[in-house]
């Protein structure tokens, strides 16, 4: 401090005697020292987050809880603005079992529900990803075409703003009735032992939660948010104030195809947050089957972390879905992505060695936090964010000093 007063009050008295080219320049220089320095203050107060992995890992959910903890906490009428997607995900759980009912040859009681059935698959066809991605790439095209962005700002508003999936809010009274069904609940009951296109977890969950989900005074709990599946396909901002520091934490799509677009969003970020689907060991993608979705997002990873761009920012790794990853190791072996896995069948030695293939394929000097989660938990996600945001204030602090 000592130092900085003095070198101004020389630059001060030296001024006096100077050329007027000479003051042009100094002046010149004062008002560059004075950006860095707001420039600097303001990288201080400010920490900007990438939230990057694969489609479903949990990127979405892990800022939901950010808002639970640090943010506004979901008041009443912010709760309501997700009744319709928690709607469009009971009816997607419904019209899924509808699906299993014709493969397993099972028939409505009454022809009047099975006319129903017809026509509520027809009104809410189960729409693929990959249809949303081509739609939402189309749009974009147009857009570009007719105003192309040339700032990240822009860019963000634009991919921000399609609305590729609209569909119709389902009718409760028609949910109640087809899920009253006793062919649909035989259905349900037999939902373990669909061979293929599984019942996700959160379908199950709303599937049993129907019959509060669909009564009039229904109010979507912290759960219930939490266990919303609504794939992110452009970006999403959000911003925290935690303990005097605004947090920017930036969304972004999952998809392998919409990947293209994370690279924008590299500059002035102080961490990246990526996120791995534990699961996705005996899954493929959905853009290309032939793809296994954990080694898709192994090589996601490695590519990223050894992005020049992000040369010198430290990353923080989510192993996430931990609790249903311990669930499918009851039946299945993480040998089905890693060949080479020799270990045992448990979810110590099997999370060891996923962590241990992504720690390899980082640049060696590359710091990485890992930390093995459960998005949707609450209590454990709040000592987690406890550490992770002490983690974040260290790398801020360490980041301002080299700027
Ligand atoms: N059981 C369980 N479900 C989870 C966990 N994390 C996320 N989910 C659920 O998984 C689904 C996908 O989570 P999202 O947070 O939307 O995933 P995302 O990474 O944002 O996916 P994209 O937007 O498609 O890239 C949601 O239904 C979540 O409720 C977890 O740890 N355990
Ligand atoms: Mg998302």
């Amino acid at each position: 401090m000592d130092l900085l007063r003095k070198k101004k009050t020389d630059t001060t008295f030296s001024l006096t005697n100077m050329s007027k080219g000479g003051r042009a320049a100094v002046a010149r220089s004062r008002s560059i020292d004075h950006q860095l320095d707001e420039e600097r203050e303001r990288r201080e107060k400010e920490v900007q987050i990438l939230i990057i992995g694969g489609p479903g890992a949990g990127k979405s959910t892990f800022i939901k809880q950010l808002r639970l903890h640090y943010g506004d906490q979901f008041p009443p009428n912010e709760r309501r603005l997700f009744h319709d997607q928690i709607l469009q995900n009971v009816a997607m759980g419904l019209v899924h079992l509808i699906e299993h009912m014709e493969r397993m040859g099972l028939q409505f009681e009454t022809p009047e529900v099975q006319d129903l059935s017809r026509e509520f698959r027809k009104k809410h066809p189960r729409i693929s990803i990959v249809t949303l991605i081509k739609k939402f790439k189309e749009e974009n095209e147009k857009a570009e075409e007719i105003c192309p962005v040339t700032t990240r700002a822009e860019l963000t508003k634009r991919l921000s703003s399609f609305d590729v999936y609209n569909p119709e809010v389902p009718n409760v009274d028609d949910m109640h009735t087809l899920w009253a069904d006793p062919a649909m609940q035989i259905c349900f009951e037999k939902r373990n032992k669909f061979e293929t296109d599984k019942l996700t977890h959160s379908s199950e969950y709303f599937l049993l939660h129907i019959g509060r989900i669909c009564s009039k005074e229904y109010l979507a709990s912290v759960q219930d948010i939490l266990l919303i599946r609504w794939p992110t396909l452009g970006v999403q901002e959000h911003k925290f104030m935690v303990d005097g520091l605004l947090y920017r934490m930036i969304d972004v799509a999952g998809q392998r195809s919409l990947r293209k677009k994370w690279i924008h969003f590299f500059d002035e970020v102080a961490a990246v947050a990526f996120f791995v689907n534990l699961t996705a060991y005996d899954e493929f993608t959905e853009e290309d089957p032939t793809v296994n979705s954990l080694q898709d997002s192994l090589q996601a990873f490695a590519e990223i972390s050894h992005s020049q761009f992000l040369d010198k920012t430290d990353f923080i790794l989510f192993l996430n879905k931990k609790d249903l990853f311990a669930n499918k190791l009851k039946t299945s072996s993480i040998a089905t992505c890693f060949p080479d896995y020799k270990g045992p069948n448990t979810v110590d030695a099997s999370l060891k060695y996923i962590k241990e293939q992504f720690l390899q394929s980082k640049p060696a000097q590359k710091q990485v936090y890992s930390h093995a989660t459960c998005a949707i938990d609450v209590p454990h996600m709040k000592d987690l964010l406890a550490t992770v945001v002490d983690c974040i204030v260290d790398i801020n602090v360490k980041r301002s000093k080299n700027y």
